[in-house]
């Protein structure tokens, strides 16, 4: 396994978006399933073996499953009642439209999505997918491109069609930072949008190995995005490497865009924007140790409780030459660095 391998790939799919454009980039990503199995292979590994072992070694740090259990426990047996009457009161007052109750949140039959899921969450009745699965019982799915109808269709493994206002809890788990264009972000949660029974939970794991309120900004500005769709945040924290966030979705869109209109002063950006988006390579301007710092931005993003991620962030600062390899192109660099393992 190696994090380069990883790196390469987001780095991949980034200069595809600037030469080939979006749709392009995305639709070729996703045919290269040889490379895309790799990366899930590494992942999988290392969100599996090493960051879960790495957070059992530190009891206090709670990992990204749990924080995600947790939330969805705490706000379906308790806290989603105390949100209900609050917005309720709030749409009285303002004299906004609510839906029909009947499709509010009973309590029975809880049912979630992971997507980008490399791993299922116990406990609850989930469905994973991946569009490079990791494993048997992830289901192999585009969620950026698949239909939202009426039933869920499966056809040997992969989904064709996912249904509108069933599920309870949907979780992105490191996906959206995947995702090169902003765009591509919004249109995610647009979907989830469409997905979630009204009062469901959309939870969004990013990753952010910088300072509580360092990229504030960003989480800020995401906020009012979310809001604007009609999704009221529950629950906001920063925990080391990762933001964590769970979002309902309204009984009532009003209340929610509410909130954002009241704030809006706060917003930052207009778009699901992250700090990547700013770095992302002008392949026409190469810069001369654009290699060198694209890694380390990247590699920045995984925990320092990571050892691979250490003996990288080491030789990056040591001794640079050892991981860029000075290419004629940027092509050829990055596909020797693919296959290349370093520890
Ligand atoms: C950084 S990994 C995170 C994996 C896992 N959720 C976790 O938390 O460890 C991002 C995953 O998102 C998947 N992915 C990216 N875009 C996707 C899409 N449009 N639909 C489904 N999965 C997607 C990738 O294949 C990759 O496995």
């Amino acid at each position: 396994m190696s994090i380069l391998l990883l790196l390469s790939v987001h780095e991949e799919l980034r200069e595809k978006t600037v030469t080939l454009g979006m749709q392009n980039a995305w639709e070729n990503h996703c045919r290269d399933q040889v490379n895309l199995k790799k990366y899930a292979k590494a992942m999988r590994e290392l969100a599996t073996k090493h960051w879960e072992c790495n957070i059992k070694a530190q009891p206090s740090v709670l990992s990204r499953i749990e924080w995600t259990y947790i939330q969805c426990k705490s706000y379906f047996t308790g806290d989603i009642y105390k949100f209900r009457e609050k917005q309720k009161e709030i749409a009285d007052k303002m004299k906004f439209k609510i839906a029909a109750t009947s499709a509010y949140y009973t309590g029975k039959d809880c049912r979630q999505i992971e997507i980008a899921g490399c791993r299922k969450l116990d406990c609850l009745e989930v469905i994973a997918i991946d569009i490079a699965p990791g494993s048997d019982d992830v289901l192999k799915c585009d969620f950026l491109n698949v239909n939202a109808g009426n039933s869920l269709k499966v056809s040997n493994t992969e989904v064709q069609a996912l249904p509108q206002n069933y599920f309870d809890v949907i979780v992105f788990s490191l996906l959206l930072e995947y995702l090169p264009y902003a765009k591509q972000r919004l249109t995610c949660c647009k979907k989830a949008y469409s997905l979630l029974k009204t009062e469901g939970l959309l939870v969004i794991v990013t990753p952010d190995s910088n300072r509580v309120g360092a990229n504030a900004k960003y989480i800020k500005s995401w906020r009012f995005i979310l809001a604007d769709l009609g999704f009221s945040r529950v629950k906001y924290e920063k925990l080391p490497h990762i933001h964590c966030m769970a979002f309902r979705k309204e009984f009532c869109t009003d209340v929610a865009r509410r909130w954002a209109e009241l704030y809006r002063k706060n917003q930052v950006y207009s778009e699901m924007v992250i700090p990547q988006d700013f770095k992302s390579p002008d392949i026409s301007k190469p810069e001369k140790n654009e290699h060198e710092q694209y890694t380390f931005e990247y590699v920045d993003e995984f925990p320092d409780c990571d050892e691979e991620a250490n003996k990288l962030r080491e030789l990056l600062r040591t001794k640079p030459e050892k991981v860029k390899k000075d290419p004629k192109t940027r092509r050829e660099s990055r596909h020797e660095r693919r296959d290349c393992v370093l520890f």
